[in-house]
């Protein structure tokens, strides 16, 4: 299932590139401020932060959710800012997107929420009459039962736990056949039991699928298991950005100030300082 890599782009070029990204809401504090890295394709990041640092704005200024006050995004050699509505929509299609409280719709089944993710492909009329080709109802069948939900593909979502709620979001992301995925605290709401569940999805999606994937996590735990690669953001800005071995106690510390020390403890004697 491997996808093509990088048909037009040349190799070196990164997938995703942010410059100099800043982010004011209201006020004289910035939400982001000058935040610049760039992303290889196929490349699984988490974003870890105290609550308040920037994650969730850094994640949806990628796909302009929400508008970044001045930088450059750079997303498969397109520039994101100056992207008009109908190119903006065409760009959505490649970056999937999974929240921590799913989205679904709780009335409808798994397979009609998985078909949701086409939507960015018609037109609005199609989308409303709910028209998706058999093709389309193929491939979601195909990904459904790849995230193992083949026993509840007809099962309304309010029926659903929340660990396979969050299966729904990744197989509606993946039927848009994205380049990369955001997820927004995809497993702040479930047990540790169903977050590992998640967490080995995603980074299985990535692994064969090669697909980009940038995760906002409060675990520190699960951020140092999954990525290849983790940026460290506090109070808007980056302060680190490595691999999952370079993060020591005293980066920790950085990231997290005051609530560094429980983590520590959860962490163990490699992370004391
Ligand atoms: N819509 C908004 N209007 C005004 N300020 C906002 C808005 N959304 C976020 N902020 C502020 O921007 C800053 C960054 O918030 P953000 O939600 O991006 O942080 P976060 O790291 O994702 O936090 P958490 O882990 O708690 O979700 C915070 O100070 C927050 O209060």
């Amino acid at each position: 299932m491997k996808r093509e890599l990088g048909v037009k782009r040349e190799l070196s070029m990164p997938l995703l590139e942010l410059r100099n990204v800043t982010k004011y809401y209201h006020g004289t504090t910035p939400a982001l401020e000058d935040i610049s890295f760039s992303v290889a394709e196929g490349e699984f990041i988490s974003v870890i932060g105290p609550s308040g640092a920037g994650k969730s704005t850094l994640l949806r200024c990628i796909n302009r959710m929400i508008e970044a006050t001045s930088g450059e995004i750079t997303f498969d050699g397109v520039l994101v800012s100056k992207l008009r509505k109908r190119e903006l929509r065409k760009l959505r299609t490649k970056i999937g997107m999974i929240f921590q409280h799913y989205n679904l719709v709780d009335r409808l089944s798994v397979i009609e929420n998985v078909l949701h993710g086409r939507l960015g492909y018609k037109s609005t009329l199609a989308g409303v009459m709910g028209r998706y080709n058999r093709e389309e109802k193929q491939q979601a069948i195909k990904i459904i039962d790849l995230l193992g939900l083949r026993e509840q593909v007809y099962k309304r979502c309010d029926q659903l736990s929340g660990g396979q709620k969050q299966r729904v979001g990744i197989a509606r992301a993946l039927i848009q056949d994205p380049k990369l995925i955001l997820c927004d605290e995809p497993i702040a709401s479930l047990d540790p039991n169903a977050a590992k569940i998640i967490m080995d999805y995603l980074r299985d999606v990535s692994a064969t699928m090669g697909i980009t994937v940038i995760v906002n996590l409060h675990q520190v735990s699960m951020a140092l298991k999954y990525s290849d690669r983790i940026i460290g953001v506090n109070q808007g800005k980056i302060v680190f950005d490595g691999s999952p071995n370079a993060l020591t106690g005293e980066i920790i510390a950085e990231i997290y100030g005051s609530e560094s020390n429980d983590l520590m403890v959860e962490l163990g004697e490699k992370y004391a300082i």
